[in-house]
């Protein structure tokens, strides 16, 4: 008899990439060798294609740099950011996965309270394993999570809860603030582990950060789009956020689940605020009229498919925001490209089949 392996294998380990967006060589891995190297990587290059990015020895991972990104999406490909970390899309796009972890390269391993390394993936996949509760506040937290439940007067009808689409992790060390909170507190640093992990309530949004956030592909991958930013575009560092808003409002009407809190990554570099204004200051404009859009969207009933939702949400966006500035415009029709582009990389009920790195 075999004798038992020392190490049992990692959860997903076949059915999860990690999908890395970078512009530099990903020495940070490193650090996150134990707990990445049995998964695949998709590695998505933005900037110059003729850079070369050093990927440490040992680990399983395609790369796709902006003239892969062009070939295999044609026409499409204009729907891919450059330029920007909304190009990391393309990696959730080009996966034949059924989960998505993905990371930033400045982002490292966390201790916990205790000094205890995080193995952020491993939450990440808790999270995603196991039920949300959008519909009915918890107010023990995660009724899932090992020595917690439903406190009394939670309904019965409702412990079912539903499948979790989303995991959101947090950040230690540089919090994910837009540029004026950055200016204003240049020094601030965020010590506070919480450990938690929430359901956002159904009816509410959020400020989705793509530093360290895990999701179903196959419950929403389509549409984890992080729209048109960057170079060519009037806006910037709006693409987690778009992404989010629009994920928030589908999971809503197909009675889908997200989380946040656990797990924490550490933030090693804040970006440069001047930068960061520049790119954001449409945003921080705009959202004042994108969240009440938002707020307001109904899908309706035959919108049962992810695919559908998106659409429908892609012409609402067009309809009702084109007014705020003709940008929305070719968001809304970047959104539908998107969608044409994801079913053609993922034919109906196929995507899984296919190897990684064939399109
Ligand atoms: O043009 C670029 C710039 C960067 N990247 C890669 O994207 C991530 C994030 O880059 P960085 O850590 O420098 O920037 P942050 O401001 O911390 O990014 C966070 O803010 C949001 C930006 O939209 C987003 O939630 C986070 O990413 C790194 O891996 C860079 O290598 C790029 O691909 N293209
Ligand atoms: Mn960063």
């Amino acid at each position: 008899m075999a004798a038992p392996s020392s190490t049992a294998t990692p959860l997903l380990k076949d059915e999860l990439d990690i999908v890395i967006p970078t512009i530099r060589n990903l020495d940070f891995l490193e650090m996150w060798r134990p707990f990445f190297q049995p998964y695949h990587l998709i590695i998505v290059q933005d900037g110059d294609p003729s850079k070369t990015i050093k990927v440490p020895d040992g680990f399983d991972y395609e790369l796709y740099n902006r003239n892969d990104i062009n070939k295999i999406l044609g026409p499409k490909a204009s729907c891919i950011s450059f330029k920007d970390s909304a190009c990391r899309c393309f990696g959730y796009m080009v996966s034949k996965k059924k989960y998505i972890f993905t990371i930033d390269d400045d982002c490292f391993v966390a201790k916990d309270p205790s000094g205890k390394q995080i193995n952020a993936l491993e939450q990440h996949i808790k999270n995603l394993l196991s039920p949300s509760t959008p519909f009915f506040f918890n107010t023990l937290y995660d009724p899932f999570r090992e020595g917690a439940d439903y406190v009394r007067g939670y309904p019965f009808s409702l412990r079912e809860g539903v499948p979790t689409a989303v995991s959101h992790g947090l950040w230690l060390n540089i919090p994910d603030y837009d540029a004026p909170t950055q200016l204003v507190k240049p020094l601030e640093r965020n010590t506070r582990f919480v450990d938690a992990v929430l359901t956002i309530p159904k009816g509410t949004l959020f400020p989705m950060c793509g530093m360290n956030l895990a999701f179903d592909r196959d419950l929403i991958g389509p549409a984890m789009y992080f729209g048109l930013m960057g170079d060519g575009q009037p806006i910037g560092r709006y693409d987690d956020m778009w992404a989010g808003w629009c994920v928030k409002v589908t999971c809503d009407h197909l009675g889908l689940g997200v989380k946040t809190g656990l797990p924490y990554i550490w933030h090693s570099k804040a970006s440069n605020p001047f930068v960061n204004l520049k790119k954001e200051y449409n945003g921080i404009f705009w959202q004042e009229e994108i969240i009440p859009f938002f707020q307001s969207v109904s899908l309706p009933k035959d919108c049962t498919t992810v695919q559908k939702c998106y659409v429908e949400l892609a012409k609402l966006v067009k309809e009702k925001l084109g007014k705020v500035d003709p940008y929305f415009v070719k968001l809304g029709d970047a959104m539908v490209t998107w969608i044409e582009a994801w079913d053609e990389l993922n034919p109906a009920g196929g995507s899984a089949k296919r190897p990684n790195g064939t399109a």
